[in-house]
């Protein structure tokens, strides 16, 4: 059934994301809702992780906050949720432990696992698993009512598979490199199928509500340039070409889409060639280097600050606007840029000094 919402007051991000020169530009923070907060541990209580993803009102609370706190400054909202949803609904056990991050008791360990057969075999049905997203995706919109557009997101195949195999965060990713150099091809068949349940997972997500989506590839600066290539590029470009296709059945528009290929400065030009509309930027590229990169192609760029910015003093953050500002072209352009941070904001940032961030940006692509 398809939703009724209230209309946009505020759609400023969904036009630059499809290329259109825009007033001013879009502004949103990965992990806006989270720990940095002193509203989300509030709202979260003595909470698990996963439990607030899996209810619908605690999750829509939380993902309004941002919007509350910073009103008229940011125009976009993201739905609180992660990317490890995606592991659980194929059956796998992801805990996420206070201060260190998630946990998988049983991560995938080689082919001849049993558990991998299991997994590869398993029939996922990610409308019933994953159903509780879709309902707090609805409930947010309907909550949000027009105030801005709201995001959906997965975690990209690569980036999943890594979490899949190593069971948490890692730093020497031993698992991973042991499946993309040993298991080459067990590797691919269990990406292909994770990149078809993202698209299914996207299309439901758009059904329910969900007006733009992002795609994180995190993980992706682990890769070679030639590794990149067969492992993490040809899923993100299925899921580009898969997703309009599947919202076209659904009976949907498409919804622009953004990608987010963390650490892969090598692939910026290959990036811009996936499909996506938008390119999501860490904080090392010089932006003016990005868009010279992009050149003719009607790709915008998302990004790019550093988030360590934002322990800095308020000089600091005045200059890595101007930087951004003048490195985008802003003021010639004005379309192709999406104002966020390199990657997301971290805890112990004091939110004033993120509103800080806002109006400077506000300030300084201000039009006479
Ligand atoms: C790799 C990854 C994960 N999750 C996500 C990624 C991709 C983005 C990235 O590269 O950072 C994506 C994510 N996770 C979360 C969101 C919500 C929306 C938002 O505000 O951006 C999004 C978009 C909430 C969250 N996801 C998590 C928290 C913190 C949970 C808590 O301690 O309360 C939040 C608010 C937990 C999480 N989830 C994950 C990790 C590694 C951790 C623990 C470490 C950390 O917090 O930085 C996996």
């Amino acid at each position: 059934m398809e939703h009724s919402f209230a209309p946009m007051q505020n759609d400023l991000i969904i036009r630059a994301a499809w290329g259109q020169e825009v007033e001013r530009p879009p502004i949103w923070v990965m992990r806006q809702a989270g720990r940095y907060l002193p509203e989300y541990h509030e709202a979260k209580g003595t909470r698990d992780f996963f439990e607030c993803c899996r209810d619908p009102e605690v999750s829509s609370t939380i993902t309004l906050q941002p919007i509350e706190r910073f009103a008229g400054l940011i125009d976009a909202a993201i739905i609180f949720s992660d990317i490890l949803v995606i592991p659980q609904a194929m059956g796998m056990v992801v805990e996420m432990v206070d201060k260190k991050g998630p946990h998988f008791p049983n991560p995938l360990k080689s082919p001849t696992d049993g558990q991998y057969a299991e997994v590869m075999a398993r029939d996922v049905d990610v409308s019933k698993e994953l159903d509780y997203v879709y309902k707090a995706i609805t409930l947010t919109r309907k909550k949000l009512n027009g105030r801005v557009p709201l995001i959906g997101f997965c975690g990209a195949p690569w980036t999943l598979l890594c979490y899949m195999v190593e069971g948490g965060g890692t730093k020497i990713f031993k698992e991973s490199k042991t499946w993309v150099y040993k298991y080459p091809e067990e590797a691919k068949a269990l990406l292909h199928k994770i990149a078809v349940l993202c698209v299914e997972y996207l299309a439901l997500q758009v059904k329910a509500g969900a007006q733009l989506v992002q795609v994180f590839e995190s993980w992706a600066g682990e890769l070679s340039p030639s590794s990149f290539k067969k492992f993490s590029q040809p899923y993100l470009a299925y899921i580009a070409k898969h997703l309009p296709i599947r919202l076209k059945e659904l009976g949907l528009d498409p919804v622009p889409m953004i990608i987010f290929p963390k650490g892969a400065w090598y692939a910026l030009d290959a990036a811009c060639d996936l499909g996506y509309n938008a390119v999501s930027l860490d904080w090392l590229y010089a932006p003016a280097d990005a868009v010279k990169t992009v050149g003719n192609r009607p790709i915008v760029l998302q990004g790019n600050a550093d988030p360590g910015v934002l322990y800095g003093s308020r000089e600091s953050i005045t200059e890595i606007v101007q930087e951004m500002v003048d490195g985008f072209g802003w003021a010639t352009r004005k379309k192709g840029w999406i104002v966020n941070l390199g990657h997301g904001i971290t805890p112990f940032v004091n939110p004033e000094d993120l509103k800080f961030f806002f109006q400077e940006i506000h300030r300084l692509t201000k039009t006479q």
